[in-house]
């Protein structure tokens, strides 16, 4: 036998032994799980046997009894949840118990121990570990440290010694497929194994080869704020979700699901990473997109317009009368200077005179002027002004209950000598009524002083627009600010609340103290970041800055040429210095290096950073001479890609209506599916979708659909068009009809 077969044998006699132990646990586990169930039909059948259906007679004993029997049935609902989430972790490593080992001399020992690596720790009845949870602080050195001196950091300081061997596996069905030494990094071997692959489903966990510098991001505790740059394809999705995994496991005691939130750009993306989390053993974070918060925290009432519906306007309008005025107001209200102009305004509206009027029943002053502009002023200064209001009205009505009560005895007393009552229930009934009638105009005046009226507070803003530049000092241009004033107030005279203008309401709203709970929030992760204006910074400050936040964003990949971060020193100065970190990502993992390299040339500022080498097919730019044949030839093309074996094929349009057509046109001719709401549910295989609603995805094949001159013919399309050529893994197919777009022309 030599040294590889005894090797080979000895790694599969200790796979036997962790394939036993797992089976025995797993075994337990099912066998607990089987009593769980049997006890909670018991409890049910005593809960029908004991009680059955409640009199009138005892109801009051029998309620008590059953909530006693709800408060146990939930303990067994948890405990049944919490055995089903072992079998699935269990069955999933039945199959694929570990991949990695790594054999580590800890300084002052004289042998090397094995640490075997997985998705979950093993430990038998004697203790023994017999597989590290990839999050375990030992298990860092195998993403972080080559061969030779090594350390890791654990609660206990700082561990040194020696790593003398890190060996890799793939392991399925519970039989070792591969293995191999890797001397150096996780071994581009098994990673160019699983990004050569075909993708049919959702994203998917990359635990087994972690890069370096990604493990950075995940394992970061140092600092309250991390942003996290890296071009198109670095994992930065994957490593916000590892990274949820890994805390969510180091605090497993402190926090839970619920303590952390995901922003995403739209629902389709939320569902594409839905499955990563429980692939890793863990629920999923409460998952969230901006416009949802925002819609939910304004509620209903104005109309309020949908990124979506704001995309397919600026990217479809560009001959309506208005597009430019518009536009301008988009640009505006992305701007640092807006949100200066916004912080000042609330500092002005808390100090505005409220023209308080005293408090006047029935001849009797309930409470001056003067005192409410005294509670206003002095007592509550401290409150925002709705919770100031609030605490005033609070006030007002608890001074005004004992006149009110008198008076209702009042009338009551006159009631009942007025000889036309019998029942004492009647008069009562009747004297409130008349009260409530008299304090009526008392009520009002106590709501009008009191109202807090955020479309009212939007307007003086603009009403007066100019006298907040000139009184915060800063320098403005009287033509664009009297078109922006008047677009806002002509859209707010109408009911109508853009997208863009929704931003600043919410701002407003939060920062005048209506602030929905986040308390419970201890983690926030914004995905997509590039694509948040330095106003939706603010307010993610305002509602979280008690939180730790991870923002991952590619600058390039700003789809939105009008609305966006634009650098981050716009935001930098938001989140304190010394908590901040910025790390850079610098190596692409998705596509191909030719899909790479013509992607980059796309981009007018060169990216230096290292796409893995991975080769494949020369994308490919077809001419036509109309879009019908576009259509014909996507059809063809769709065909040989789906016979060589690519499971999602995605083409991308410029707007929904583009994509509208061609779903039309293709659908009769083959299976095919269409997202075209950034609320749709997430679809794989072939499907049509345009290019804003694809940021974040991925496809096998991504075949854009007309980039010609007329269709993407403005340098603000480019990072758009970027970002669609980026979403391909393996075949990039670029047709155009007419002239071939001037944004590409570097790129053939
Ligand atoms: N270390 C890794 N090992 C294996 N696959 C990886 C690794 N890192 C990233 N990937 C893969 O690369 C692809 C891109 O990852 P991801 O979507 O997380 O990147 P991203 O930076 O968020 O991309 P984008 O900004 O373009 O949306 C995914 O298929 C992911 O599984």
């Amino acid at each position: 036998m030599n040294r590889d077969d005894f090797e080979w044998k000895l790694e599969d006699e200790w796979l036997q032994d962790v394939l036993k132990e797992t089976r025995k646990q797993f075994d337990k586990n099912r066998d607990f799980k089987e009593k769980i169930k049997k006890d909670a039909i018991r409890t049910q059948k005593e809960i029908w046997d004991e009680i059955g259906s409640v009199s009138i007679t005892n109801g009051l004993e029998q309620v008590v009894d059953f909530m006693q029997f709800i408060n146990f049935m939930k303990i067994q609902k948890i405990s049944h949840e919490s055995t089903r989430k072992l079998q699935e972790k269990y069955e999933r490593m039945l199959s694929s118990p570990y991949f990695g080992r790594i054999d580590f001399l800890e300084n002052g020992e004289d042998k090397a121990e094995k640490y075997y690596i997985g998705i979950s720790n093993l430990i038998n009845d004697n203790l023994d570990f017999l597989i590290y949870d990839w999050r375990a602080p030992i298990s860092s050195m195998f993403y972080d440290c080559e061969m030779g001196e090594a350390n890791y950091k654990c609660p206990q300081g700082i561990i040194e010694g020696k790593l003398m061997l890190k060996r890799q596996y793939k392991i399925n069905n519970g039989k070792i497929e591969y293995m191999f030494d890797s001397n150096l990094k996780i071994d581009d071997e098994m990673l160019q194994d699983i990004l050569s692959k075909s993708t049919d489903s959702k994203m998917k966990a990359i635990v087994t080869t972690i890069q370096r510098e990604q493990n950075k991001v995940i394992r970061n505790e140092e600092y309250k704020t991390l942003i996290v740059q890296g071009p198109a394809g670095s994992g930065k999705t994957s490593v916000a979700l590892h990274r949820i995994a890994y805390l969510l496991y180091k605090y497993r005691e402190k926090i839970t699901p619920e303590n952390i939130v995901i922003f995403s750009p739209n629902e389709i993306f939320n569902d594409y990473i839905s499955n990563v989390l429980p692939e890793l053993g863990e629920d999923n974070m409460y998952q969230t997109t901006f416009k949802e918060y925002m819609h939910m925290a304004l509620g209903s009432g104005l109309t309020k317009e949908d990124y979506c519906e704001m995309m397919e306007y600026i990217l479809g309008s560009k001959d309506e009368l208005n597009y430019q005025s518009r536009i301008s107001n988009i640009r505006y209200k992305s701007t640092v200077e807006f949100v200066n102009i916004l912080k000042y305004y609330v500092t002005y509206v808390e100090k505005m005179d409220r023209n308080f009027t005293d408090i006047i029943f029935r001849d009797g002053l309930i409470v001056s002027s003067k005192d409410l502009q005294e509670l206003f002023f002095k007592d509550y200064i401290k409150l925002p002004l709705k919770r100031r209001l609030r605490k005033i009205k609070e006030r007002i009505l608890f001074l005004l209950k004992p006149y009110k009560k008198h008076r209702i005895e009042e009338v009551a007393f006159e009631l009942e000598h007025s000889g036309s009552y019998i029942d004492k229930v009647e008069i009562l009934k009747d004297s409130i009524a008349i009260v409530k009638d008299e304090m009526k105009e008392i009520y009002y005046e106590i709501d009008r002083i009191t109202e807090f009226n955020l479309v009212d507070i939007y307007k003086k803003l603009f009403e007066k627009l100019e006298f907040f530049y000139r009184s915060s000092n800063t320098g403005y241009c009287v033509g664009k600010i009297e078109k922006i004033k008047s677009y806002t107030l002509e859209n707010l005279k109408a009911q109508k609340l853009n997208y863009e203008d929704q931003i600043p309401f919410l701002y407003l709203k939060i920062a005048l103290g209506d602030i929905p709970k986040t308390s419970e929030i201890k983690y926030v992760i914004i995905d997509e970041a590039q694509d948040y204006t330095p106003l939706q910074y603010e307010i993610f400050y305002q509602l979280f800055n008690h939180a730790n936040m991870t923002i991952l964003g590619d600058l390039n990949q700003s789809i939105n040429p009008f609305m966006s971060v634009g650098d981050y020193n716009n935001i930098s100065h938001i989140f304190s210095q010394s908590n901040t970190c910025i790390i850079n990502l610098t190596q692409s993992y998705r596509s191909t290096k030719e899909i790479t390299e013509f992607s980059r040339k796309l981009l007018n500022n060169e990216i230096t950073d290292e796409s893995i080498q991975r080769s494949g097919d020369k994308p490919l730019l077809l001419g036509f001479s109309e879009e019908e044949a576009i259509k014909e030839r996507l059809l063809d093309d769709i065909k040989i890609y789906k016979g060589r074996g690519y499971k999602s094929i995605g083409i991308i349009t410029r707007t929904t209506k583009e994509a509208d057509e061609v779903y039309n046109f293709l659908k009769e001719k083959i299976h095919i599916k269409a997202i075209m709401k950034d609320d749709d549910e997430y679809v794989n295989g072939t499907l049509v979708i345009p290019a804003y609603l694809a940021k974040g995805l991925e496809f096998d094949v991504v075949l854009i659909y007309n980039a010609g001159n007329e269709n993407y013919c403005c340098e603000e399309e480019r990072l758009l068009l970027y970002t669609a050529c980026t979403r391909a893994l393996h075949i990039l197919c670029i047709y155009y009809s007419g002239k071939c777009t001037p944004l590409l022309k570097g790129s053939y």
